[in-house]
């Protein structure tokens, strides 16, 4: 999935530590997303076998958020990748794992799976992050600021693409163009709970600045009716 979308598409987040609730999540909402998302909690409940069943549905976004020393990250990435047939189209590490990690990331995908490996993206500032929860930990600027600088690096260091909120995006494509993958959690549908998601917009909002893929979660796996939620988001997304 290092191709980019002709137009935003939507990804659900099947965040559950339940195989068979996510699974059927996943069946229901098939016809109405481009990817379906494995995160931490289904895959330390399930088991990295979960990953196959799912993508038996639509492609898998492995979202483990990899972030450790190179050596380390690049086993993770070749123990996600070892299963050709089960293998995620996108997985993440955090781009403040430095260029070392992500370099070692994206070497450890081409030598396992070669052509066919899996979109390397770095996650920039978590999206439940605000302006002072980042200064907690250190980094003074604001995340726009640090998103840039998580961004020139992970890019210079070969990652396909960039996790960020809606919020940034606008100032990542006057910055690095139509090329990186920017994928985008943090939405929130008009009238959704933010719950703890800090920098959110609306998907409409979001598609019109340049996202390529949405991820959205609760708005979807809350609803009566997830199908619906999700054919209702990808309708509004434009064409
Ligand atoms: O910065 C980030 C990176 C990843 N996520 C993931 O996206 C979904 C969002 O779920 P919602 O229920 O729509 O809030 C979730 O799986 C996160 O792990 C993120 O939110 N922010």
């Amino acid at each position: 999935m290092r191709q980019k979308p002709n137009a935003a598409g939507l990804i659900a987040a099947l965040d559950t530590p339940d195989a068979a609730r996510a699974e059927g999540w996943a069946a229901a909402v098939a016809p109405h997303v481009g990817l379906v998302k494995v995160g931490l909690e289904l895959f330390c409940a399930a088991g990295p076998g979960v990953v196959g069943r799912i993508a038996r549905h639509r492609p898998v976004f492995l979202d483990l958020k990899f972030h450790d020393i190179p050596n380390t990250v690049a086993g993770a990435v070749r123990s996600v990748c070892a299963d050709r047939a089960a293998a995620p189209a996108m997985l993440t590490l955090h781009g403040g794992g430095g260029a070392a990690m992500i370099e070692a990331a994206r070497r450890a995908a081409e030598d396992t799976l070669g052509a066919a490996r899996p979109a390397i993206l770095a996650v920039t500032v978590l999206t439940s992050f605000t302006a002072a929860a980042l200064a907690e930990t250190g980094v003074a600027g604001g995340p726009a600021q640090q998103v840039l600088r998580l961004a020139r690096l992970a890019l210079a260091a070969g990652a396909d693409g960039l996790v960020c909120s809606p919020q940034e995006v606008s100032r990542l494509r006057d910055a690095f163009g139509g090329a990186p993958l920017l994928v985008v959690p943090g939405i929130r549908p008009a009238g959704s709970a933010a719950g703890d998601q800090a920098r959110i917009a609306t998907p409409e909002e979001t598609a019109a600045m340049g996202a390529d893929w949405l991820v959205v979660g609760r708005p979807i796996t809350g609803a009566d009716d997830p199908a619906a939620a999700a054919a209702a988001i990808a309708a509004s997304l434009p064409r």
